[in-house]
Parts: structure tokens; C-alpha cells; sequence
């Protein structure tokens, strides 16, 4: 629906791309020396201890927390010249799902989705309606639209969580700690599902911060670790052996 049309990859073919940058929050230094390069269709874990830098990573990616040191180009835009009235237009073009679903709570699902689309600019109630059914199909619950946030299991929240960060037909998904709240079996059909995102022929990627390891063991995948306020690329063996601690 926006009208600008910049390519969201650089001219390497990244959709992210950030080299020596330094991520803090308030004044202190979380990660430095990032450097790190995701192509579309890539599926890349995030990983590291409680409190080592991977939501602030995150943020930095959506213009929550202003990069200020560094270089970072995220879907299209520069993030060290990122305007504050710029923020929206960069989170048009990413899909943000967080472990508590934030759906609100006082309309159904089909209200909830309706509400993401018209705060984006959408304006004709047909095409609104198309891609409401189409979002709830991609994630299989297309007869849950006039249901309660609160009548769904938790498996079922996140997977309309999905639905509404797909609305805009983003080319970069991020999920903070997506499984967080779900039992494993849950979690297992929902990494199904954002694996099948990602492999959709549109180049999608997703960034997926988590703890769970043996996720990672089952849905193996590039993983980059936050550690000691760096990031680096981890090993399977690193994961191997974190999984037996
Ligand atoms: N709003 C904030 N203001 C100041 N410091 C913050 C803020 N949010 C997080 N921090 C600090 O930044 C560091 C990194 O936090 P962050 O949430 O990025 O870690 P994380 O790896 O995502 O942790 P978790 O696994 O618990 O989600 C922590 O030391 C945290 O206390």
C-alpha cells in the first residue's frame, strides 16, 4: 500500500546488512564490532544468554533503539540516517512477533488484523477483507476470524501474531522469542510454519531470537550468537554443547 518504491535489498542483494555497529541502551555499550549480512530467504537464529543483547539487536533492526554508531542498512533504508517519521515505513516492511502475541484484547481476531491494515493506510474494504482472509490462510485459521484473542489457546494467538505481521507482505520477519510462551509440541507446528514463510517464493527472511535449543537441533539453521557484547556466528557444536548444560 506505501507508495515508495526502494528496493529493499542493497546493492550487495542484502536485506540487512550492518558493520561496526555499536547498540546501546541508555549508556551502556550491549554489543559492539556487530557486523553481520542476511540475503532474502534466509532463516537465521539469534541466540545468547538472558540479557546479552539479542532483543536490543532486534530493536536496532526496527528503529526502536536509534543506531547511531556504525553502519546499518535494514529493508531499504539507511538506519543511521532513519528519521523518526520514517519508523512506520520501515516497520511496513517487517513483520515484528514478540512472545506475549500482543493481540488486543478487546475485539476478535478479524478486528484485530482490520485494525493493523487501516492504521497503515489501507482505505478500500474489500481489498482489506482479501488480504485479512489471505494472512489467516497462510497460517491456517481462516474459519478463527470471530474469535476472542482470549478464546484461542496460546498456540493459536501466535499464529494470528503471524498472520498480522504478514499483513503488509513484509520482506523481514522478526520474532523475539516466538515459542517462549508455548508448550513443544506448539512450538514445534509454529516453527513449521515460519520455516514454510521463509521457503514462499517471495524471498522472505526471518531473524528469530530464542533459548531453545533443541529447536535449533531440530530446525537446524545459520545461528549468530550474542556473547560477551559481540556477535558472532555460532557452531553446532557450540549448540551441542549448550543443549547438555
Ligand atoms: N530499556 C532499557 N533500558 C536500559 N537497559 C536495558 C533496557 N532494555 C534492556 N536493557 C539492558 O540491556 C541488556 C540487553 O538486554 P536484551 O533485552 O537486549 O537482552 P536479551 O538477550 O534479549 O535477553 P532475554 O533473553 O532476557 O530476552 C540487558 O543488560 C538489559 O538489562
Amino acid at each position: 500500500m506505501s507508495k515508495e518504491k526502494i528496493p529493499a535489498v542493497n546493492d550487495q542483494g542484502y536485506l540487512v546488512s550492518l558493520s561496526n555497529v555499536l547498540v546501546r541502551q541508555d549508556e551502556h555499550i550491549i554489543l559492539k564490532d556487530v557486523e553481520f549480512a542476511l540475503k532474502p530467504g534466509e532463516f537465521m537464529y539469534l541466540i545468547g544468554r538472558v540479557g546479552s543483547g539479542k532483543s536490543s539487536l532486534l530493536k536496532t533492526l526496527y528503529g526502536e533503539i536509534p543506531l547511531r554508531e556504525g553502519e546499518g542498512f535494514a529493508v531499504g533504508f539507511d538506519l543511521r540516517k532513519l528519521k523518526t517519521r520514517q519508523v512506520p515505513f520501515l516497520r511496513r516492511r517487517m513483520g515484528i512477533v514478540f512472545q506475549d502475541f500482543q493481540l488486543l484484547s478487546d475485539r476478535n481476531v478479524y478486528d484485530n488484523l482490520l485494525f493493523v491494515l487501516k492504521a497503515t493506510g489501507w482505505k478500500n474494504k474489500v481489498e482489506m477483507d482479501h488480504r485479512i482472509r489471505e494472512v489467516l490462510s497462510e497460517v491456517d485459521m481462516v474459519h478463527k476470524g470471530y474469535k476472542m484473542p482470549h478464546q484461542l489457546s496460546g498456540g493459536e494467538q501466535q499464529r494470528i501474531a503471524i498472520a498480522r505481521a504478514l499483513l503488509n507482505k513484509p520482506d523481514l520477519i522478526l520474532a523475539d522469542e516466538p515459542t517462549g510462551n508455548l508448550d513443544p509440541d506448539t512450538s514445534d507446528e509454529l516453527m513449521q510454519l515460519l520455516h514454510k514463510i521463509c521457503k514462499n517464493d517471495d524471498g522472505k527472511a526471518v531473524i528469530m531470537a530464542t533459548h531453545n535449543y533443541n529447536l535449533i537441533k531440530k530446525y537446524p539453521g545459520r545461528t549468530v550468537k550474542c556473547e560477551d557484547s559481540r556477535l558472532s556466528e555460532a557452531q553446532q557444536e557450540e549448540i551441542d554443547f549448550d543443549l547438555l548444560r
